[in-house]
Formats: C-alpha cells, sequence, structure tokens
C-alpha cells in the first residue's frame, strides 16, 4: 500500500538549507549531535514549522548531554544510534520539556508531563541477517524502531541492507526503514510497502543520497522523491 508512511530527513546542518528543506513539509528533520560525523549540527535551528518533528541524533552519549541538546534546541524525539541499554532508553522516556518527571501525586502535571515527552527511537544495523531477539527488551522503553544498514560508520553509510529480512519482523512496533535511500530505491521501495514486511514500517528515512555535500540537501532531488512517492499527512 503506497502513500501511508511518513518521511523523515536526516542530517541536516546549514540555517537556510533547513528553512528550505522544511519548506517541502517532511514529518521529520534530523539533527546530528555527533562530532564525528560530518553532519554533526552545531549552533541553532531556525524556525520551523510545529507539525516538522525535531529528532536529535545521538552515539553513546550521556543522559546529561541528551538532556542538554533536548532543551536547547528544543527536540520532539531522540534517536540513538549506538549501544544503548534498554535502561538507557527507559531513563530518556523520562526526558520531558519541563523537568524529568518526578513522583508528583498531581494527575494533571502527570498528564502535561506526559504530553511533552521525548519520543525515543532506537536505531538497530542489519546486513543479510539480524537477530530479531534483541528487540524484545526494548519493546517497552522507547517508542520506535529505526533499521539502518550496518557498515563502516555508525550511520549514514549510503547503502541499503536486505529489506527482506524485515519479513521476520517479530514486533507490532512501527519502525522507520533507512540506509541508502535515494531516488533509485523508489521502485524496490514501492513494491516493500507492498509487502508484508512493511506491515509496521511507519516511515521512511533519508540522508545521504540526497546530498551535493556531507549535511547540504539537494532541494530538487528531494521534491522528485516526494512526489514519487506519495507520504502519509
Ligand atoms: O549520517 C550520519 O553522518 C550519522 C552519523 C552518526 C550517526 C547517525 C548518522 N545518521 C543517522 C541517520 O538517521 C541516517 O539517516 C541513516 O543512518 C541513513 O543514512 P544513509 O545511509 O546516508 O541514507
Amino acid at each position: 500500500m503506497t502513500g501511508n508512511m511518513k518521511l523523515k530527513i536526516c542530517g541536516m546542518k546549514y540555517q537556510d538549507n533547513i528553512t528550505e528543506v522544511a519548506s517541502l513539509q517532511p514529518d521529520y528533520l534530523g539533527f546530528i549531535f555527533h562530532h564525528q560525523s560530518a553532519r554533526h549540527f552545531e549552533g541553532t535551528i531556525p524556525q520551523i514549522s510545529d507539525t516538522i518533528k525535531k529528532v536529535g541524533v545521538f552515539v553513546d552519549e550521556s543522559i546529561d548531554f541528551i538532556k542538554e541538546m533536548f532543551e536547547e534546541h528544543n527536540l520532539d524525539c531522540v534517536q540513538l544510534h549506538g549501544h544503548e541499554s534498554p535502561e538507557f532508553c527507559k531513563q530518556l522516556k523520562k526526558l520531558c520539556h519541563s523537568e524529568f518527571i518526578s513522583e508528583s501525586d498531581d494527575e494533571m502535571l502527570k498528564q502535561v508531563q506526559h504530553d511533552n515527552n521525548v519520543n525515543v527511537i532506537k536505531v538497530f544495523s542489519i546486513k543479510d541477517t539480524f537477530d530479531f531477539s534483541v528487540l524484545e527488551p526494548y519493546e517497552e522503553v522507547c517508542d520506535y524502531f529505526l533499521f539502518d544498514t550496518k557498515g563502516k560508520l555508525p550511520g549514514g553509510n549510503g547503502y541499503t541492507f536486505n529489506w527482506s529480512v524485515l519479513e521476520q519482523y517479530p514486533s507490532t512496533k512501527p519502525y522507520f526503514l533507512s540506509g541508502g535511500i535515494g531516488l533509485d530505491q523508489v521502485e524496490n521501495l514501492k513494491q516493500f510497502q507492498e509487502s508484508n514486511a512493511s506491515k509496521y514500517c511507519y516511515a521512511i528515512d533519508i540522508n545521504s543520497k540526497f546530498e551535493i555535500e556531507p549535511g547540504f540537501k539537494n532541494i530538487k532531488l528531494l521534491k522528485e522523491f516526494k512526489q514519487n512517492l506519495s507520504f502519509r499527512t
């Protein structure tokens, strides 16, 4: 079934480019807070539509650093690309824009904090096979899974994995499909969307295949991609 997925554009770096990409109305924009990445984000995120969720991408960072970036950039989601444990995700789930949830008895306060809570996206890298049992301890402590291609780098490797592995997906948790997705994958994506493997595929995540240079996105290619695949609004 086409037209039923959200779109995340990851690895945003430059102010004007962020504004231009945001005008295409993706559902998510990703900012990488990892110094070793060529897409490492510094500075201020310009004002963008409230309908676009801001995702902070982290690799084995401390809770304190994630919390600092979450507040400074008013992030909606935290994407964990390293070896973060289920316990770490559980701690992060408590993150919200007021403060960490206290053991308050005030139901109203709890509700407000709940609405402000971060969405945790835990990343797993796949090549040709994947042991899905590793997902089990994360089921209760994150909101989405993201499946990326295993490569030399923690992310942004620029090539796809064997999506048919996802036919064995044992969970009902919505997931992001990522890794090397470009215009050349449009036909494969349409086929994937028709297959059982995509039943819980919630969003498509794109990055390096739409760049003029690392972090600088090609608007023309992005428009073409959006036109070729209809996304859920
Ligand atoms: O893109 C990076 O440089 C990066 C570095 C470290 C951690 C994560 C990173 N990217 C996160 C993403 O969500 C990418 O969109 C994902 O890895 C797919 O990238 P690509 O293969 O280039 O489409």
